[in-house]
């Protein structure tokens, strides 16, 4: 069979059986970088018996999410996938397939979920599964929650929550939760200031807490931190199983790379996760289960709200595992990926006070101070937009983007991609190329203001083509509103006028190695829009 596979790409030399496992260091992007310079743009790599192609150049990347688009569409597999889901083994990953293909069409030309010819929600069909091996474990440390959290639910039922939630339209109705939430941080900020001078915030927390509460009141009309959480209980269970849920994902476990371990459990990973599995479970029925208690206009905003509405239509559908499944999706994939982009975009500004300046002067201009910064505000914002863009570029929250699969034979740059093969994007090597960008490293938002900047696979943090984020807007529009609110409302420095340590950690979303502090005064004009 490997005869027919005549062009493959270049590999480094690999050892038997464990082919390149033990090249893989932390942090991973950086070796795969390391291996595309010596081996080129298009390189293969072998786990175990998986193959990896790893693509570092826009015109590969353009390939693969172009002309190769719908054989990547797929998703490798992972233990922890099969165990921290909702539905267990019965669903997969959903190779790409005439439902979903319907679903993505109809959503993008006509913005409405997959339909047929008047009306009728398109049933469900079934899809195979994918069941690779396990070897992929040892890329899920270094590469993104999302990863596991696609093995919950097959494509066509989040598809259903994109149109549902990350549409434009929903996104315009449910503006009014993210302002709620930002005004909420930015009110207990003013009070932590006390009358004039400047106190410290710990914003990686801060940061954290209003993307997971975003998040929670825009799914379910409910918060899980700060002040005014209701049910402090409550709100501490699920933080912790959220905690666990997160370690869980982290850990490596030999069963994934040598399946026939799964029946022994060896380090107890596989008990752990289902546990956390069942009590996520409880908890997420419990929540469910209350929601006809809270109030009606936060109800009819809540997702919850209208998953349940199809439950009550299509319950063979969407079934209680379902809907758990998309909360859950939604909550790992937006909630560390938005925090950390918050986080990293305040520290180039606190080290660059010039651009936070330009920052400030534009929401002058463009909001003034009259009133408080809206999502509405955003688009007149081309600045502040730049920065977050460079802050992407420069701190890409997935750096590798999330593995696809290939489904089917393919070429890329001309060599032969084997069906089976994963594909990994270092997405952040081509961001700090200096072949594709001037001043790689450089701090420059300006970049941005050439409209040309991005294009070409250039710029892909969130990655391109039909399995790219959908996520995105919404992304841009909670760390656009929660960025310019802190701006317009405070006037910000680091502490001790010490520059801010911009060091990466290891972690699911390129976490700072430090989490940011800073110090900060109310700007007193905008006082008075506070409840101090
Ligand atoms: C700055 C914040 C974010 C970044 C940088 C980001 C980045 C990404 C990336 C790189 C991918 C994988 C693309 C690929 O493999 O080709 C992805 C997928 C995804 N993101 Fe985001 N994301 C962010 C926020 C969000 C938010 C707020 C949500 C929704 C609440 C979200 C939901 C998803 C989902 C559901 C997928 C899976 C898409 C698929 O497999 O088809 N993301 N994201």
């Amino acid at each position: 069979k490997q005869e027919r596979y005549k062009n493959l790409p270049p590999s480094p030399p690999g050892l038997p059986i464990i082919g390149h496992l033990h090249l893989l260091k932390e942090p991973l992007h950086q070796t795969l970088q390391a291996f595309s310079y010596k081996y080129g743009p298009i390189l293969l790599l072998r786990l175990g018996p998986k193959k990896v192609v790893v693509v570092t150049s826009p015109s590969a990347v353009e390939e693969c999410f172009t002309k190769n688009d719908v054989v990547f569409a797929n998703r490798p597999r992972s233990l922890a996938g099969k165990h921290l889901n909702y539905n267990n083994t019965n669903m997969g990953v959903a190779p790409y397939g005439e439902l979903w293909r319907n679903l993505r069409t109809e959503e993008e030309e006509e913005g409405r979920e997959g339909k047929d010819e008047g009306g009728r929600k398109k049933k469900k069909t079934s899809f195979g599964t994918s069941n690779h091996s396990c070897l992929e474990t040892i890329l899920r440390l270094h590469v993104h929650c999302l990863y596991y959290a696609l093995s919950i639910v097959s494509v066509e039922d989040w598809r259903i929550t994109t149109l549902e939630m990350l549409s434009t339209t929903r996104l315009d109705k449910t503006s009014s939760i993210r302002g709620e939430e930002v005004k909420f941080l930015m009110n207990q900020l003013m009070k932590n200031c006390g009358s004039g001078g400047y106190s410290k915030v710990d914003l990686n927390s801060k940061f954290y807490e209003l993307s997971f509460n975003a998040m929670t009141m825009m799914m379910m009309g409910k918060r899980f931190y700060g002040e005014s959480v209701e049910d402090i209980e409550e709100a501490k269970i699920f933080q912790n199983l959220m905690r666990e849920h997160f370690e869980l994902v982290k850990k490596a476990d030999p069963a994934d790379l040598f399946p026939v371990l799964q029946c022994v459990d060896l380090f107890g990973t596989q008990k752990k996760m289902i546990a956390n599995a069942e009590n996520m479970d409880k908890f997420l029925q419990k929540l469910v289960d209350e929601h006809r208690t809270i109030s009606v206009s936060t109800k009819m905003k809540a997702l919850i709200h209208n998953l349940l509405s199809l439950q009550d239509t299509e319950p063979e559908f969407y079934t209680n595992e379902i809907i758990y499944g998309i909360i859950m999706v939604l909550l790992i994939a937006g909630t560390e990926t938005s925090s950390t982009t918050m986080e990293w975009t305040m520290s180039l500004l606190l080290n660059h006070p010039d651009a936070m300046t330009k920052v400030k002067t534009e929401i002058d201009a463009h909001v003034g101070q009259d009133r408080l910064i809206d999502e509405q505000d955003l688009p007149k914002l081309n600045y502040l937009s730049n920065v977050i863009n460079e802050a992407l570029r420069l701190y890409s929250p997935v750096p590798l983007l999330l593995p696809h699969e290939a489904s089917e034979d393919c070429t890329v740059g001309g060599y032969d991609v084997p069906c089976g093969t994963m594909l990994m994007v270092n997405a952040l090597a081509i961001h700090r190329d200096p072949k594709i960008w001037e001043n790689p490293t450089k701090f420059m938002p300006e970049r941005f203001e050439s409209e040309s900047a991005g294009d070409g696979c250039r710029l892909i943090p969130f990655g391109s083509g039909r399995r790219g984020c959908p996520g995105t807007n919404l992304a841009k529009r909670i760390v656009g509103l929660a960025l310019g609110a802190l701006i317009q409302s405070f006037e910000w420095k680091t502490i001790n006028e010490e520059e801010v340590d911009m060091a990466v950690s290891s972690g699911l979303t390129m976490p700072k190695l430090k989490p940011l502090e800073a110090i900060c005064k109310r700007r007193p004009s905008m006082s008075r829009h506070y409840l101090i």
